[in-house]
C-alpha cells in the first residue's frame, strides 16, 4: 500500500540558515528558484510584521524580527535572490520590457552599445546633431537598481542615468533613499500639481548634480513599490515620484516643446522627418512601474482601473500595459493637472483566497 505520509514542509528560516553561507558568500551563481521565491516571499512577510509590531508599540517583537531577517542575509540576501530571478536563464530583467515599448513608439534614442558606456564614445550622446531643436538625450532615474547592465542601460549611458537603491551593489548604484533623495530644484515655480507633499525640495547646501537643475525623464520603479511595507507608504511613493515627474514638465514647457495633451502626443517641432518622437514629448516624463501580477490581479484592495484612477489623480496617464503570469508592467506619461483626491484601502475584490496587496493616498 502506498504510504499517506505528507511530506513536511520545511519551514523557510530552516532552509535559510541551512544556506546561509551560499547566501552570505558573493557569487556569480544563482540561487535556485525556489529557494529564491520563498527567501523574497519571507522578506517581505518578515519586514510587514516588524512595521505592524512597531505600529503597535512592540519593540520585543519588532527587534526580534529584525534580527531574524538580519541572522537570514538581511536585504543583501533578498537582493541575491532578486538578482538570481533576473538572470536570463529565467527571462527575469523586467526592463527588457520598457526597451521593446521604446522601440514601438519609435523614441529617437541611439543605443549605446555598451551599457557600462560613460556616452563619450556614443554618437548622439548629448545632443541630436541632425535636430537643431533636440534636447539632450533623456535622463533615467531608477528606484531600486541591482544591476547597471540590464537592457535599458543600453539606451542610457552613465553620464545619463542615476541608479540607487537601499543598499548597493555595484559602485554606480547610489546607496540612496528614494524618500530622502531631493527633487530637483528649479525651474522655478513649479506648476500646481494637485499633489500635496511636504519637503520635497532641494535642500539649501544639499549636493546639487547637473540632474538637480535637469531632473529626470523617466523614473523606473520595477519591483519596488511591493517592497514598501505599508500601503501609505506606496502612496507616498507614488506621490513624490510625481513631483518629480512635474518638475520635468514644467522643465519641457519653459524649452518651448509644446505638449499636446488633448491627442497624447507631441506638437511643434517635436517629431522628425522620419516620425520618431526626438524630444519624447509624447512620452515623457514617464514611469516605468512594474507589479508581481497578483498585486492587481488577485488583490481584495487593488484592481488595475484602481490603480489607473490613483495614476489619474497624480497627473498620469496609461501609455502601455502588459500582463504575464507573474508580472504587470505599465508605461506611464505624466501630463498633470492630476485630479488629486484620496484613496483608501477599500475592499473591491472579495473573496477567501485574495492577497491584502493596497495603495492608499492620503
Ligand atoms: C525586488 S528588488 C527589485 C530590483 C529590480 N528593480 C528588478 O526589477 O528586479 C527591490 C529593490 O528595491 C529597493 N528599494 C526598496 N525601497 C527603496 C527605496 N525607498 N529607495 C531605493 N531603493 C529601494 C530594495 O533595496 C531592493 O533592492
Amino acid at each position: 500500500m502506498p504510504s499517506t505520509k505528507r511530506k513536511k514542509r520545511k519551514p523557510t528560516s530552516t532552509l535559510l540558515s541551512r544556506r546561509q553561507s551560499s547566501i552570505a558568500i558573493p557569487s556569480d551563481k544563482p540561487l535556485p528558484s525556489k529557494l529564491s521565491r520563498r527567501l523574497i516571499r519571507s522578506h517581505h512577510t518578515t519586514q510587514k510584521r516588524i512595521h505592524q509590531a512597531l505600529q503597535q508599540n512592540d519593540t520585543a517583537t519588532a527587534t526580534a524580527l529584525t534580527s531574524t531577517l538580519a541572522s537570514t542575509g538581511g536585504l543583501a540576501a533578498y537582493q541575491r535572490a532578486s538578482v538570481s530571478g533576473q538572470s536570463s536563464k529565467r527571462g527575469g530583467d523586467s526592463s527588457k520590457v520598457l526597451v521593446d515599448w521604446f522601440l514601438e513608439l519609435n523614441l529617437n534614442i541611439n543605443v549605446s552599445h555598451n551599457p557600462q558606456s560613460d556616452g563619450s564614445t556614443t554618437a548622439n550622446n548629448n545632443t541630436n546633431t541632425n535636430d537643431e531643436h533636440a534636447r539632450p538625450r533623456p535622463r533615467l532615474l531608477e528606484i531600486g537598481c541591482l544591476s547597471p547592465s540590464n537592457a535599458i542601460h543600453a539606451f542610457f549611458p552613465r553620464t545619463r542615468r542615476t541608479l540607487m537603491d537601499l543598499n548597493s551593489l555595484h559602485p554606480e548604484i547610489l546607496k540612496q533613499d528614494f524618500m530622502t533623495f531631493p527633487v530637483p530644484a528649479g525651474p522655478p515655480a513649479l506648476p500646481p500639481t494637485g499633489i500635496t507633499s511636504t519637503s520635497n525640495t532641494a535642500a539649501a547646501g544639499e549636493v546639487c548634480e547637473e540632474a538637480c537643475e535637469e531632473g529626470y525623464d523617466i523614473i523606473s520603479c520595477s519591483l519596488v513599490l511591493n517592497y514598501v511595507p505599508t500601503p501609505a507608504g506606496r502612496g507616498d511613493m507614488l506621490k513624490r515620484i510625481a513631483r518629480f515627474a512635474a518638475h520635468n514638465l514644467h522643465r519641457r514647457t519653459l524649452h518651448q516643446q509644446p505638449v499636446d495633451n488633448s491627442n497624447g502626443t507631441s506638437s511643434g517641432n517635436t517629431t522628425n522627418g522620419n516620425g520618431s518622437d526626438s524630444g519624447g514629448n509624447a512620452v515623457f516624463p514617464a514611469l516605468f512601474l512594474v507589479l508581481p501580477a497578483p498585486c492587481v490581479t488577485n488583490s481584495r484592495y487593488l484592481t488595475e482601473d484602481h490603480l489607473q484612477r490613483i495614476m489619474a489623480s497624480l497627473g498620469y496617464e496609461l501609455l502601455r500595459r502588459k500582463l504575464s503570469p507573474k508580472l504587470a508592467y505599465y508605461l506611464w506619461r505624466y501630463v498633470g493637472n492630476g485630479t488629486g483626491g484620496t484613496f483608501k484601502k477599500v475592499e473591491l475584490r472579495p473573496g477567501g483566497k485574495r492577497n491584502n496587496f493596497a495603495i492608499v493616498v492620503e
